[in-house]
């Protein structure tokens, strides 16, 4: 597939501190491309660098795109006019825009689920009104790319639901490309094609979702409620990456097969009451990339 969005080796400056450090990703057209890491990991300076909204100290950024206004961001705060309705919102985006389709703002008011809050004044919006409304004013113009950085922080439950059932319609239905930033993981993993781990400013890893779930795939899981034996056993084979609970101690190793592992603990007469193999939880994945220790 063809790639709309790619940096090579962007770098972004603030005096003395390196916010970004030579950032290469590429972003391939109707897909959604997460962007992960902690607080102060870089990811809105990314964003921003993306969107045009500031420049690269050094690097390159080459984006497709037919139209201008092709690029629609919701980055930081929506900027939401609160003594307005979701319409007037639009509206009034729209016109800054010099657009005057108010057809496209009320299928934008229908497509991000807030046609059934035409009287309602945004002040009286729920955060998740207000962050669709926010995702509803990145569409004015019909962009092809859509820039959302943290769109689910501070969400609750149902809000979070929502806008990711909203991103993959945009993407599914409208083709859009679509980069979005969490340090919410799971809910992450539950949309993007591709992602970016980014940490202290550099990519630590570019990966497709694929890569990523094989990345996962192998851990082993014992049951048992002999742990410390399991453990010795462990430590006599030099396997030291663990995990110990209540019961159950995860093995992750690449190398170690379940049936090797079984025979060893049968010849020590180590009882167990279940192994298998287990995924790695997106969590500790993450930990491992960025270098810190398992939770
Ligand atoms: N204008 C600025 N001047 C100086 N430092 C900045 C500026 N903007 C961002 N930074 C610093 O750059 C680093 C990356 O910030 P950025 O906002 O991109 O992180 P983030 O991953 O989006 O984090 P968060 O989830 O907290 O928003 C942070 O250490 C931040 O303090």
């Amino acid at each position: 597939m063809e790639n709309t969005i790619i940096t090579n080796n962007i770098t972004k400056q603030y005096k003395k501190f390196k916010a970004l450090d030579s950032v290469s990703i590429q972003v391939e057209a109707g897909t959604v491309y997460g962007v992960i890491g902690k607080n102060g990991a870089g990811k809105t300076t990314l964003l921003k660098i993306i969107s045009g909204l500031i420049k690269a100290t050094s690097g390159d950024i080459n984006i497709q795109y037919d139209k201008i206004n092709s690029i629609g961001t919701l980055i930081e705060e929506p900027g939401l006019c609160y003594d307005m309705t979701g319409f007037e919102n639009l509206k009034l985006k729209s016109l800054a825009f010099g657009l005057s389709d108010d057809v496209q703002l009320h299928n934008i008011l229908n497509l991000v689920g807030l046609s059934g809050s035409k009287r309602v004044k945004v002040k009286n919006f729920s955060l998740g009104m207000k962050q669709r409304l926010g995702i509803g004013l990145a569409l004015v113009g019909n962009p092809q790319i859509l820039i959302l950085d943290e769109p689910i922080n501070g969400l609750d439950p149902q809000g979070i639901v929502e806008v990711r059932k909203l991103i993959l319609k945009l993407k599914n239905e409208f083709n859009k490309t679509i980069m979005v930033s969490s340090h919410i993981l799971d809910e992450l993993f539950k949309i993007g094609d591709k992602y970016a781990i980014i940490n202290n400013g550099k990519i630590v890893l570019e990966a497709t979702k694929e890569e990523l779930q094989k990345r996962m795939e192998r851990c082993i899981e014992v049951e048992t409620d002999q742990v410390e034996d399991v453990i010795e056993l462990l430590n006599q084979l030099k396997l030291n990456d663990y995990d110990i609970h209540t019961n159950q101690v995860v093995i992750r190793d690449k190398t170690l097969e379940v049936r090797a592992l079984n025979k060893m603990l049968a010849e020590k007469c180590i009882p167990i009451d279940g192994i298998k193999y287990g995924e790695v939880s997106y969590e500790n994945l993450f930990l491992e990339l960025i270098g810190e220790k398992y939770a």
